[in-house]
């Protein structure tokens, strides 16, 4: 069974304001898709990386995947994260991977990502009966903001995890979770699994697996990539 990496990669960047998609902005030397491609492809579970990309996407043909044996580009982005996810798996089954194969989905936008978080969120999920995601407990207080951004409420943390990715599920199952829950509440792979019934398992991610969102989570990666402490999650 083969234990695929997708990687939804189609978005415009709006948050980050750039003339260009995020995914493509220069980050220690290469872009941000090039390290997040590097650092997946570097899993050696992993039997291929897939990159969704935009139907009209001119950047990806410009950078040199040379290096890359086990890396596709699917050019099939939809009009949301969940449509280019949707997309890829869909893609993924055309070209005859098996249903049952592990998919890894996770962001072009979080180049940090450490190759042995995922070896060991694999190890973690590879017999899970419905399978999980990287994540963080919350550490802050959360705050309810009313309309004039003041403090409406405390909320209480307890329990609380952000999520992060990749997010690891069955690749017909998900599919399917995602055509049948597909609406704005579906932000990540687990609230479409979620809306099925069942229970993904929380996976401990790192700190350091930010998502650039803003121009001010560019400078982090940087330091974060370019920091020893990077390989110690
Ligand atoms: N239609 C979309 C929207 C997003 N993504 C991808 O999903 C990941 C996470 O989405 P996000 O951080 O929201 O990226 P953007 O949608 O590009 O950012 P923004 O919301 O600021 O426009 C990114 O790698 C992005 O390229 C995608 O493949 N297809
Ligand atoms: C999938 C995700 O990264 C989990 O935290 C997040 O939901 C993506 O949100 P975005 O607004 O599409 O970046």
């Amino acid at each position: 069974m083969s234990i695929i990496a997708l990687l939804p990669a189609a978005g415009s960047g709006s948050r980050m304001g750039a003339a260009m998609p995020k995914q493509y902005l220069p980050l220690c030397g290469k872009t941000v898709m090039e390290h997040t491609v590097a650092a997946l492809h570097a899993v050696p579970e992993i039997d291929l990386v897939a990159v969704v990309v935009s139907p009209d996407d001119t950047r990806w043909g410009e950078l040199d995947w040379g290096g890359f044996d086990r890396l596709k580009v699917l050019r099939c982005g939809g009009d949301s994260r969940a449509a280019s996810v949707c997309n890829g798996l869909e893609a993924l089954r055309a070209e005859g991977f098996d249903a049952q194969s592990w998919v890894l989905v996770h962001d072009a936008a979080r180049p940090c990502v450490s190759p042995d978080l995922v070896s060991g969120m694999i190890a973690a999920l590879k017999d899970d009966p419905v399978g999980g995601i990287l994540a963080v407990p919350v550490a802050d207080t959360l705050k309810a903001a009313d309309a004039s951004q003041r403090i409406a409420a405390t909320r209480p943390r307890d329990g609380l995890w952000q999520a992060q990715t990749p997010q690891m599920f069955r690749l017909q199952p998900l599919h399917d979770a995602l055509v049948s829950g597909m609406g704005p509440d579906i932000t990540d792979e687990a609230s479409a699994i979620e809306k099925t019934g069942q229970s993904p398992k929380l996976i401990h991610g790192s700190p350091w697996n930010l998502k650039v969102t803003y121009p001010q989570d560019l400078h982090l990666a940087s330091l974060i990539l370019a920091s020893a402490s990077h390989d110690k999650d």
